[in-house]
């Protein structure tokens, strides 16, 4: 009965809230490399669907529909194209118009064609308001010439009536059928006079194709956060590991665990960055519970917990914020992270996606639970708790070289590619969540989720597993499950030579930009342009003066 009841308010859950159920998750599988695949489905679709809407709407308005191709009016539902990240973009390789590139693919992309992702992004910009409208535009335009170079002329001279300065100039021998030549013009001009060149090009028989490459228009970096309040938008839940929604949850079937959760859980969902995090009357159940791990990680600690967790959970002792008896306060523990690392924490409804959960790490912005595991299984639990966090987490986060680490693992993620946030994560996995690390040639765990798991870290311990050495280009390809046990760790020299692989590995990564955290601001920069490179040097050079004057001061000290 009870089941069935829970199997009720599952799926009415499902439907109102669920991201995985409602979009078809299989949520009988739980693996964070699938999740992350999953959400990069859902992501592409929902991409497709935004588009179509555009399509549909420029349909509507009229725009476009003096096109027909292929005998087709462009819009028909029925036959609308769906748009293939990547085949425009490799026809500009480095802004040439590229020999490999001509051929099937080419001829493919104009039969495709109606009205291109870049172009939906240009009208999108383009309507946002009056001055976006008027902004200057550079964009690359291809167009397939059929009756030769004389449509040349008219191509340059459509550009100046509508303004515009052509910058570049290109021509090659065409490979599609019917087609002599392709060209490639890169023009600026505005948004507006841009979309209506576009089309008016198209209206002339003399060209079988006129497809916009924009070089940056396009959004194909994803939206990431620049202000550390940008964060309040980084909050999407998997929901599959919830008690409503997991059937090997320990709270699947208790009603009342379940509505705590919840009602803890919107604490997270009403928070706004700046805001202090709200303190939380734990049960006395909840404390015992905490009590029980503390208790055992206490035990266990000594021997097997590396050097740096063990320093900083004494000076979380002494700041009386690790005590046995009672659950601490992410707000006392935030203040305290702020003062030895920066790092500081915000409030979390459960599980979040990857690249959100990675992205507040760039800002030195740890998302903690605030919930409690359930009381029947203080040893496992399926989803992150505070017990994970407090006892795993956060004594290394207190930690200067560690929390740098963790900063450049959420650095590397933003405007990361979905296949490069699924190998970010699985790093974070092995490392963060599972690494082992030597000291005097033995072997101490550092992840969190060994030193929070007690019967996890007796088994990484032991012969059973096989371990590997951390190597962040085979590690970040490694598929893991964590339903069990893990059958393989990975273990690293020191942080120090984790850091030093990682960044060697995070250089080759495809992100054509540098991003940098400034502290001051709480803002990520794009490094871009000279001016801020130049602005930097400057900073960095002050920096280095002050630096070699106490050098100089100490030597002096020394020898007098
Ligand atoms: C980045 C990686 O996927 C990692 O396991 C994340 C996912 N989302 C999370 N969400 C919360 N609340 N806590 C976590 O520890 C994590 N870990
Ligand atoms: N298994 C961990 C909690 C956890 C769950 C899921 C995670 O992704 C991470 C941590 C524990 O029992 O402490
Ligand atoms: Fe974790």
């Amino acid at each position: 009965m009870a089941v069935a009841a829970a199997q009720k308010n599952r799926e009415m859950f499902a439907i109102k809230k669920s991201y995985s159920i409602e979009n078809g998750y299989p949520s009988r599988r739980r693996s964070l490399v699938d999740d992350a695949r999953f959400e990069t489905l859902v992501v592409k679709q929902t991409k497709q669907s935004v588009l179509e809407e555009a399509r549909a709407r420029a349909n509507d308005s009229g725009l476009d529909s003096e096109f027909i191709q292929d005998g087709v009016p462009i819009g028909n539902g029925d036959n609308s194209p769906t748009v293939e990240d990547g085949t425009q973009q490799d026809e500009t390789k480095n802004g040439q118009l590229a020999d490999a590139d001509i051929g099937d693919d080419a001829s493919k992309t104009d039969e495709d064609y109606t009205l291109t992702e870049e172009e939906i992004i240009l009208q999108n910009a383009a309507s946002e308001s009056p001055e976006a409208e008027q902004a200057i535009q550079q964009a690359a335009l291809l167009l397939r010439m059929r009756d030769g170079m004389g449509s040349l002329a008219r191509v340059l001279k459509t550009v100046d009536n509508y303004k515009g300065c052509v910058q570049h100039l290109e021509t090659r021998p065409s490979q599609v059928t019917d087609v002599q030549f392709d060209a490639l013009v890169k023009v600026s001009m505005s948004r507006n006079n841009l979309l209506q060149l576009i089309r008016s090009l198209r209206q002339s028989t003399a060209f079988a194709g006129v497809n916009l490459m924009t070089e940056n228009i396009s959004s194909k970096t994803p939206w990431f956060p620049r202000h550390a309040s940008d964060l309040d938008n980084c909050n999407h839940l998997m929901t599959k590991y919830e008690p409503e929604l997991d059937m090997n949850h320990p709270g699947f079937a208790d009603k009342e665990y379940r509505e705590r959760r919840k009602q803890i859980a919107e604490i997270a969902f009403a928070y706004k960055y700046g805001d202090p995090i709200p303190s939380i009357s734990y049960k006395e159940t909840e404390n015992a519970t905490w009590q029980r791990v503390f208790n055992t990680v206490l035990d266990l600690m000594p021997k097997h917990a590396c050097r740096e967790y063990k320093a900083a959970f004494t000076k979380l002792q002494e700041a009386d914020i690790f005590v046995p008896h009672r659950i601490p306060q992410l707000e006392d523990v935030s203040n305290f992270l702020r003062k030895h690392t920066g790092f500081t924490l915000r409030p979390a409804a459960g599980l979040l996606t990857a690249r959100d959960f990675l992205a507040s790490l760039a800002f030195r912005v740890f998302q903690s639970t605030q919930y409690v595991r359930h009381a029947n299984s203080p040893f496992h639990t399926p989803e992150p708790d505070c017990i994970h966090e407090l006892l795993g987490h956060i004594p290394l986060l207190a930690d200067p070289s560690f929390a740098q680490f963790s900063q450049e693992i959420g650095l590397a993620s933003l405007g990361a590619s979905d296949s490069e946030i699924e190998k970010l994560s699985t790093v974070y996995w092995f490392t963060v969540e599972f690494g082992l690390c030597k000291e005097n040639h033995q072997l101490k765990a550092y992840g969190a989720a060994l030193l929070s798991s007690i019967g996890e870290l007796l088994h990484a311990l032991s012969d059973k597993p096989e371990l590997r050495p951390f190597e962040p280009a085979s590690t970040s390809v490694q598929p893991y499950q964590d339903q069990e046990y893990q059958p393989i760790y990975y273990v690293a020299e020191s942080f120090e030579d984790a850091k030093d692989k990682f960044r060697r590995w995070v250089s080759a990564m495809s992100r054509p930009f540098e991003v940098r955290f400034n502290p001051h601001t709480e803002r990520v920069e794009v490094l871009d342009t000279v001016d801020k490179l130049e602005t930097l040097i400057w900073q960095l050079n002050t920096e280095m003066l002050h630096l070699t004057n106490a050098v100089k001061k100490l030597k002096g000290t020394h020898f007098e």
